[in-house]
């Protein structure tokens, strides 16, 4: 297969055209009385028609047959542990840790969408306000069958196994450490070359915007030229029984139709697939003292209609420099009006060397105590402080939400990967109080 071309930017207006067709886009008008070639043309609208010029997204695609040429959604028991009942369990604010999540056995085939779990979240997708945080584990590619969401934009973060991610804009691989956001309703399939394993984000109530930089400037952080989109590709293909899965208010569905989804053969707008290569952010911190906030690590964010306060933030902690001067280094002891999901996908995450492993999690749910453990403590207290690269070869990430989280029943109990040894690793941390240190 021959390289896969994408086009670069982060909200900017596209347009392609499958080079198979040229001159598929209709000229000067979206509406031809009869499209090029015979397409029938579809927008797809991501937010409301009348949403502000800066914010509106839209796109206009150019297909072989139009997306309503399909049977009737039908109920559909593909995933056990896809779920947005957040009363499962009973409320519990413990600090949560999970090993990594099994991958499926070799003998099983289960797909991305069979393969999806969720482990906690809050809101109602009805009232478009809330989020959901699954781990897709699975090893076998997606067959005649194509999945969206109608609840939710997906940000998908690999860390286990490159995703070749099929979608009505084209084709787009994600590798670990890349990330891919697939927004509302966009329909996609995932190829897999073996046992995969990735986090996801799913936000009702909006999209991912880039941060705003303030006295930063015009640059840095999550660059927009780094953000990929597919070009068109279209198959014409008739695959009589070919399942579109909807996930609609938390719930799965399926249609049948006789042809792919994935026949669109040229299209323009701004409402599109992307990804994202987590190596090309540029780490902004701090070169005097302190410990910064983590909010400069973030790539994406979903705002809420509070100024500041995100419904959630895509945040990383990347290979950087450390040379804070008398300063405590790793992350500060903290108790936080948001919620923090982590994951690891590489490597190891220097407030917790042991325990957090790649492809495991961590949970500390709003006002929930939290901070280095001790073994990291005893050693950022009394190390020399010359310039160091940390997190070398690794990468962890947060999803922080505003929204307060509750686990499933599958990330409580089911999956019985919850380590109850959590708390220990803050039990040892010494009492220093003395009148003997002063500084
Ligand atoms: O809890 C964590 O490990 C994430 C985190 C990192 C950091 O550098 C500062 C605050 C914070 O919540
Ligand atoms: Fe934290």
């Amino acid at each position: 297969m021959s390289e896969l071309k994408y086009l670069s930017g982060f909200g900017s207006e596209f347009s392609s055209e499958d080079p198979r067709r040229p001159n598929a886009l209709p000229v000067g008008q979206n509406n031809p009385q009869i499209c090029p070639y015979g397409l029938y043309a579809e927008q797809l609208s991501g937010t409301a028609f009348t949403a502000p010029r800066h914010d509106n997204k839209r796109s206009w695609l150019y297909r072989i047959r139009p997306s309503v040429i399909h049977k009737p959604f039908k109920r559909f028991d593909a995933s056990k542990y896809l779920t947005h009942n957040w009363d499962e369990q009973e409320p519990d604010p413990n600090q949560s840790r999970w090993l990594p999540f099994d991958l499926p056995p070799p003998e099983s085939r289960v797909d991305f969408v069979a393969g999806l779990h969720t482990v906690c979240g809050a809101g109602d997708a009805r009232s478009r306000h809330g989020i959901a945080i699954h781990v897709y584990l699975c090893n076998a590619s997606m067959d005649k069958s194509a999945f969206y969401s109608s609840d939710g934009d997906l940000l998908i973060v690999p860390q286990k196994g490159k995703l070749r991610i099929t979608t009505e804009f084209g084709i787009m691989e994600v590798a670990p450490n890349e990330i891919a956001v697939v927004q509302l309703g966009m329909r996609f399939a995932v190829a897999v070359e073996g046992p995969t394993r990735g986090y996801i984000l799913e936000v009702f109530d909006g999209h991912f915007k880039l941060p705003d930089l303030g006295p930063i400037g015009a640059n840095g952080l999550a660059n927009p030229r780094d953000f990929l989109t597919p070009v068109a590709r279209y198959h014409d293909e008739e695959i009589p029984g070919f399942k579109i899965i909807n996930k609609y208010q938390g719930a799965l569905f399926v249609a049948e139709q006789n042809h792919s989804p994935f026949d669109v053969v040229a299209w323009h707008g701004n409402y599109v697939p992307y990804k994202y290569d987590l190596n090309r952010f540029m780490v902004i911190n701090a070169v005097t003292f302190d410990h910064c906030d983590p909010s400069i690590f973030t790539v994406l964010t979903c705002p809420s209609t509070k100024p500041g306060v995100a419904i959630a933030d895509f945040v990383i902690f990347p290979p950087r420099w450390s040379v804070q001067e008398h300063t405590f280094r790793p992350p500060y002891y903290h108790r936080n009006c948001m919620s923090e999901f982590m994951g690891l996908i590489l490597g190891s995450y220097e407030a917790k060397e042991g325990g957090f492993l790649p492809g495991g999690a961590s949970l500390h749910s709003m006002m929930t105590p939290h901070g280095p453990d001790d073994k990291c403590f005893n050693s950022a207290s009394f190390g020399e402080l010359i310039p160091q690269k940390i997190a070398v070869g690794t990468q962890a990430f947060m999803f922080e939400s505003s929204l307060s989280l509750a686990i499933t029943k599958w990330g409580a109990e089911t999956c019985q990967k919850l380590d109850a040894k959590y708390y220990e690793c803050w039990q040892k941390l010494p009492k220093l109080f003395s009148d003997k240190i002063k500084i």
